[in-house]
């Protein structure tokens, strides 16, 4: 049986690679909806290729111009409430969350809400308001299986295993495009500098994230949700090839790691046949060739926001929502060169002290919190 499958963020670089292993293993998957932003021109030649049932784009003059080039069945929605109805609509088995930032929150919700199982990547979702996608995807007996590498092989590695007998998990690190400058060598950097990861291809703002560690950060956050484990038995460690993509240690000390090259159609994948493995159209993994592993300490003087990450996740509440809000309105503005590298992480640290925290928050506050955050970090 054909399994349906609707991407939220096709257009961009893990809706892209989901579409790529979909075209791999064509006969496996039927896909039900496509959902991009701005990027018209791709998402009608992706829509030309599936023949999705649903499609959306980020604004109405974008959804006229998309109607032009499909055929007259296909319902074409757009803009924010446009991509929550896409995340409900149709039969599909998994909604592949690949957009970008917290405005992804509302449509993961209405998936899970429709009992559609979630392919998660968009990670800024689990920061913003773990709590509530956690618990209603528990309460809606929906599956919410990771995308992001780190997660998966978290995923992997405890597969079958009891969750009692785990005593820690490490997330690895690869140091990101300065990994090999101090600190004082950061604060001129450019945005062309800091957009050269050294080991993956990705988007934009998850690229910056990695020169900062807020993508750590925010994995650390993610995994706690994830995992449902204390952020004391959550590890980071720089391992700048990465080939481990991240371990568990269990009570009698075995050490249990999953390896791969860094491609990232291998999670994409694994979320979307889990439990079953099919063949990818990527590389092998010959560790002859590759020789050498390296590991290093995470030094959070080095690296300041995982340390307002870890604290941001134990003060809980909204406080993880502030921390996702001011990193994306920084990130944004560093990309528009309008502040420098290191200020990305002095918006966050001020944003979030001026911030009070407030326990366990309804979808409202944290829309209004993840609001006020945004208007804060423009201006600091
Ligand atoms: N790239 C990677 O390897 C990894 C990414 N992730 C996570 O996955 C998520 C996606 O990352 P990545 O693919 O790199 O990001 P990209 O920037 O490459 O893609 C973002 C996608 O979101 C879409 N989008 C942007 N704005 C809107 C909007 N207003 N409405 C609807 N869609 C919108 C874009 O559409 P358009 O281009 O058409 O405007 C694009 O399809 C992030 O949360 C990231 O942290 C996690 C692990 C690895
Ligand atoms: C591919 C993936 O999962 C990214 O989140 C990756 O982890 C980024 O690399 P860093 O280890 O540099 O953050
Ligand atoms: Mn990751």
């Amino acid at each position: 049986m054909t399994k349906k499958v609707t991407v939220l963020g096709s257009t961009g670089s893990i809706g892209t690679q989901t579409l790529d292993v979909i075209a791999n293993d064509r006969d496996q998957y039927e896909i039900e909806g496509l959902a991009a932003g701005n990027n018209v021109s791709l998402l009608i030649e992706q829509a030309k290729q599936f023949h999705p049932t649903y499609v959306c784009v980020a604004s109405k003059e974008a959804a006229e111009e998309v109607k032009l080039h499909l055929p007259a069945g296909t319902k074409v929605y757009y803009g924010e409430q446009g991509l929550i109805e896409i995340a409900a609509a149709g039969q599909s088995d998994m909604v592949v969350t690949a957009i970008v930032g917290s405005r992804g929150l509302g449509a993961t919700l209405a998936a899970i809400r429709a009992g559609k199982a979630v392919g998660l990547a968009n990670k800024e979702t689990l920061v913003t308001a773990g709590h509530l996608v956690m618990s209603l995807a528990q309460e809606r007996g929906v599956a919410v299986l990771p995308i992001d590498s780190e997660h998966s092989a978290i995923f992997q590695c405890l597969n079958g295993e009891s969750r009692s007998s785990v005593k820690r998990i490490t997330l690895t690190a690869s140091g990101g495009s300065f990994r090999d400058r101090t600190r004082e060598e950061l604060a001129n950097v450019t945005v062309e500098q800091a957009l050269k990861h050294p080991n993956w291809s990705m988007g934009a703002k998850i690229t910056i994230d990695s020169a900062t560690m807020a993508n750590k950060g925010l994995e650390v956050i993610e995994a706690r949700w994830l995992y449902d484990i204390d952020y004391d038995d959550i590890g980071v460690v720089i391992h700048p090839e990465s080939i481990i993509h991240s371990y568990v240690e269990f009570e009698d000390h075995s050490v249990m790691a999953q390896l791969g090259l860094p491609d990232m159609r291998v999670p994409i994948q694994y979320a979307l046949t889990y439990p079953a493995r099919r063949p990818t159209p990527t590389g092998r993994l010959d560790l002859v060739k590759q020789g050498t592993l390296h590991f290093r300490e995470m030094d959070e003087q080095r690296y300041p926001m995982m340390k307002l990450a870890y604290a941001a996740g134990r003060a809980a509440g909204t406080a993880t929502t502030v921390f996702n809000a001011a990193n994306e309105v920084a990130v944004a503005r560093f990309l528009r060169g309008e502040i420098g590298f290191l200020d990305i992480e002095r918006v966050v640290e001020s944003v979030l002290e001026k911030h009070t925290t407030i326990s366990n928050p309804d979808e409202q506050t944290i829309a209004e919190t993840d609001q006020w955050a945004r208007q804060q970090s423009e201006v600091v």
